[in-house]
């Protein structure tokens, strides 16, 4: 039989409670699941002093006043143990076991708990959206092509009374009774959305179209996940939500900024002549576990990169910046928008700011590889430079990034490193 890929790594935090006392090596994984909710250690209630323990450490996520709060272990628990599936490398294959246990989630009062439709929920940024709903207690329908999104991010809750699960592309109408739409649908690394240009902007205007007629026609609350990238290359530093952008009309990177600038345009023409009610984030450079491995921005090249000892590839002279947030808090950021009443465009971004080459030291360092630094030509249009002013999101949601790049690093290097091990990248 093959291993079963478990947490014993000793530089666990010491917030890491339930994979610390996974010790009983005898024990499947399955077993210590089901135990975990027995004994109660699932538990969890929704005080905002518990985000941080005593030493600082980040120990849960969300914000009370959008009743988001869930502890990270339960989290973690999902990405970086899969716990559904054993690997076994004489024969290479996978074995998926099959559980009917599923992690608790909130029991909500039927007037709370809402239908939420998430396109693109099988993705990156999708997934971690979604896990965040379930916990938290609601109705979540994904619908996702699959193009870049995967059915193992989102594998843990198929089969739950609470979740569906539609393999669908936004491109064709989708009519569903739901009360709220996250619409993230749209691949969103350059090699990806440039892969098919013409897919992307079909995806983006019809996609969009699509989801709001959908908002209009079943009166359900709209939120689109735009992108930093509506700044284009900016001439305005640190960009804030007024600043109306520098991009190429026919560029390689239009099909995605231009794409997305229409997917603004028809956000608001659905307010001002439906009435459809509507929310904007603006997505600055994200990371965290279940980027594709293979997906080609910068923070999963560098990692696996420097995991597997190969040079890092910087494009260009490397002194253009970043602002890398990690994906907890732009999840914190996006449920909180949408239970605001604030329409307008809102920024969730960390603005730590990195020039390319600095940060591609900070994952040597992280991931302490011998990995050297190599260049390759810069792509065409790539923005010079880019930092999300928050000073919006600050005053009107209460948000801030919470966690430190470093920290989010570290959890998205050991995803990486699990997924390795199991053979799954
Ligand atoms: O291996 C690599 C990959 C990328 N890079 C550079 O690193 C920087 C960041 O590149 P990424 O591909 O990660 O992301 P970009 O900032 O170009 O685009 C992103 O912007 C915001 C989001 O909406 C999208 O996720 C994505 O389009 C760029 O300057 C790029 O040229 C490298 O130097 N080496």
């Amino acid at each position: 039989m093959g291993t079963i890929v478990n947490d014993t790594d000793s530089t666990e935090s010491k917030s890491n409670k339930l994979t610390s006392s996974n010790n009983d090596k005898s024990k499947g994984i399955e077993d210590l699941y089901t135990d975990k909710i027995r004994d109660g250690q699932w538990f969890w209630n929704t005080n905002a002093e518990q985000i941080f323990s005593e030493d600082s450490t980040i120990v849960a996520v969300g914000h009370a006043s959008a009743k988001s709060i869930v502890p990270l272990e339960l989290l973690r628990y999902i990405y970086l143990q899969p716990h559904d599936r054993i690997y076994d490398p004489n024969t290479h294959t996978i074995s998926y076991l099959q559980t009917r246990t599923y992690l608790p989630v909130k029991s909500l009062p039927p007037k709370e708990k809402k239908r939420i439709l998430v396109t693109g929920g099988a993705g990156f940024v999708g997934s971690h959206l979604v896990d965040r709903l379930m916990l938290m207690g609601h109705e979540v329908i994904v619908i996702d092509n699959f193009f870049t999104g995967r059915k193992n991010n989102v594998g843990h809750w198929i089969g739950h009374p609470n979740f569906e699960l539609i393999r669908h592309d936004v491109v064709d109408p989708f009519l569903i009774e739901v009360d709220q739409i996250y619409h993230l649908a749209c691949p969103a690394s350059p090699p990806h959305y440039q892969y098919n240009p013409i897919k992307t902007v079909k995806t983006s205007v019809m996609g969009t179209i699509n989801m709001l007629g959908l908002a209009k026609r079943v009166k359900a609350r709209f939120l689109l996940t735009s992108t930093s990238e509506v700044y284009g290359d900016p001439e305005e530093h640190p960009q804030a939500e007024t600043y109306w952008g520098n991009v190429n009309p026919i560029g390689p990177r239009a099909c995605y900024d231009e794409g997305k600038r229409v997917a603004e345009t028809l956000t608001y023409a659905y307010m001002n002549q439906d009435c459809v009610d509507v929310r904007v984030a603006r997505i600055f450079n994200t990371f965290g576990p279940r980027m594709n491995a293979n997906d080609g921005r910068v923070v999963s090249n560098f990692i696996m990169q420097a995991l597997k000892g190969e040079d890092l590839t910087i494009y260009g002279d490397g002194y253009q910046t970043r602002s890398f947030q990690y994906v907890h808090d732009l999840v914190d950021g996006l449920i909180l928008l949408m239970n605001t009443d604030y329409k307008e465009p809102i920024n969730l971004g960390n603005p730590d700011e990195y020039t390319i080459r600095e940060f591609a030291e900070l994952i040597i360092n992280e991931v302490n590889t011998s990995s050297k630094i190599t260049t390759l030509p810069a792509p065409k249009d790539d923005p010079k430079k880019r930092r999300p002013d928050i000073t919006r999101a600050e005053q009107i949601l209460g948000w801030k990034p919470r966690w430190p790049v470093k920290q989010g690093i570290e959890e998205t290097v050991k995803y990486f490193q699990r997924q390795l091990e199991a053979g799954l990248i």
